[in-house]
């Protein structure tokens, strides 16, 4: 018996993981470059395929169903007496909106022209919006015109634009259109900078992590003929969140943070990185930087390496007091972490090595920065005792990342 995922570039895939985690059968990468070759196996009971395979597929199948007939795309296979094709795309993508949002007589827009966004038009049909506008780079309504569309319902990014590694990248900016709701059908990262302005605007939004989840499981259902509950889907979904979401800790020099960090990455499997020793480990004694090439230099260093590693999974990030006062690191914290500030107060904030402390009394940096740590955080916690904070971090993360 034999399943698996079919693609030429698998490295990133969570497909493996979802399927192993219904357990029902192992699953397998098959990275072709040759599809003739590819059907002429017998050993093969069922796949998903991906990009850049899903219409390539169809000659080789013997059947289709009606949904994926009406795309012209195939996520799924199953081999029996006959190979037959079906998408169960549309039915993650119809579980992820509607969850959120009736789609019925809403107006649509979908960014992008591929595979995905046929399976989101059939998707919107299916749910009965009253206009669905297809806009891509090159077709007849372009990205560049998506302000005409500024009172839509209902966003849909079906582009591959701002996925690992090319993180923060987008086909528009939000501000040119203002959805009542917004899906971005990417999941790494876990939000993409039109997801994150969402959040900040309050406007209801979903990744593609759950259409990722769902359309996995319907094509379980198609491999092994039983019936798999939606309340499964929700703890992959959980599962693959608490391995792959970040938590970073923002705070006053000398709070915790780095002690923090180093607990919590001793009592979870994520990995700690301390910007600051990166910092040092590359470009040396951070007293020196700020003395030699000065603050300005140091915060452009920081970013580069705040950039490097927060796209990254499943990591304790433990972040320079000064983090939060370049804007930026906003969203390269934000897309794949909860971001916790943690405090102490000042006669026990730590002094030792922080040359910020011999250019700015503790109240300034204070004043300067308690609105920062305020905005760039998800939550508050007072460090009063290093392990109990770490202790009441996880359980918060484990608790808040399941929306
Ligand atoms: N809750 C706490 N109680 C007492 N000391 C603490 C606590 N948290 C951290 N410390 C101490 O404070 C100092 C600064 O901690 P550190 O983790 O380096 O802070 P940051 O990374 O925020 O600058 C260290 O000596 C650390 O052991
Ligand atoms: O607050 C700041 O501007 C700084 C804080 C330090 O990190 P800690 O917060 O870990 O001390 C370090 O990044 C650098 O000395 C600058
Ligand atoms: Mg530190």
């Amino acid at each position: 018996m034999k399943y698996g995922l079919l693609g030429k570039s698998l490295k990133h895939s969570y497909s493996k993981e979802i399927h192993e985690l219904l357990g029902y059968y192992k699953y397998e990468y098959f990275e072709e470059d040759d599809l003739d070759r590819f059907f002429k196996r017998k050993d093969i009971n069922g796949i998903n395929v991906t990009i850049p395979y899903k219409e390539d597929v169809i000659k080789y199948l013997d059947e289709m169903s009606e949904d994926a007939k009406k795309i012209g795309c195939v996520n799924t296979i199953k081999f029996s007496d006959t190979i037959k094709g079906y998408n169960t795309d549309i039915d993650g993508m119809e579980y992820m909106i509607s969850r959120i949002v009736d789609l019925k007589g809403k107006e649509v827009v979908i960014l992008g022209d591929g595979a995905t966004s046929k399976t989101a038009v059939e998707c919107a049909k299916r749910l009965q919006a009253r206009t669905i506008k297809v806009i891509s780079r090159k077709g007849e309504h372009k990205f560049e015109d998506v302000h005409y569309y500024k009172n839509c319902d209902v966003l849909i990014n079906a582009t591959p634009v701002g996925m690992y590694p090319n993180n923060l990248k987008s086909v528009i900016k939000l501000g040119k259109i203002r959805p009542k709701a917004v899906f971005d059908v990417i999941y790494n990262p876990n939000k993409t900078s039109i997801l994150m302005d969402c959040d900040r605007l309050k406007i209801p939004n979903d990744n593609g992590l759950r259409m990722l989840v769902y359309q996995a499981v319907k094509a379980c259902e198609i491999f092994t003929s039983k019936k798999i509950d939606d309340d499964v889907v929700e703890n992959i979904v959980q599962k693959i969140r608490t391995k792959n979401m970040n938590i970073a800790l923002v705070g006053m020099p000398g709070s915790g943070k780095s002690t923090v960090a180093k607990i919590i990455a001793k009592n979870t499997d994520k990995e700690l990185v301390d910007i600051d020793k990166i910092i040092t480990e590359r470009y040396g004694n951070i007293n020196d930087i700020f003395a030699v090439q000065g603050e300005k230099y140091f915060r452009k260093i920081e970013s580069e390496v705040l950039e490097e590693f927060s796209k990254e999974k499943n990591l304790v990030i433990a972040t320079g007091g000064g983090a939060v006062t370049v804007k930026k690191n906003f969203y390269y914290l934000h897309q794949n972490s909860v971001v916790y500030w943690i405090d102490r107060p000042n006669s026990k904030l730590s002094r030792k090595n922080r040359p910020i402390y011999k250019t700015n009394t503790m109240r300034e940096i204070r004043q300067n920065r308690n609105y920062l740590y305020r905005r760039f955080s998800d939550k508050y916690f007072n460090n009063y005792n290093a392990k109990k904070t770490a202790k009441l971090i996880v359980e918060d993360f484990n608790e808040t990342i399941y929306y």
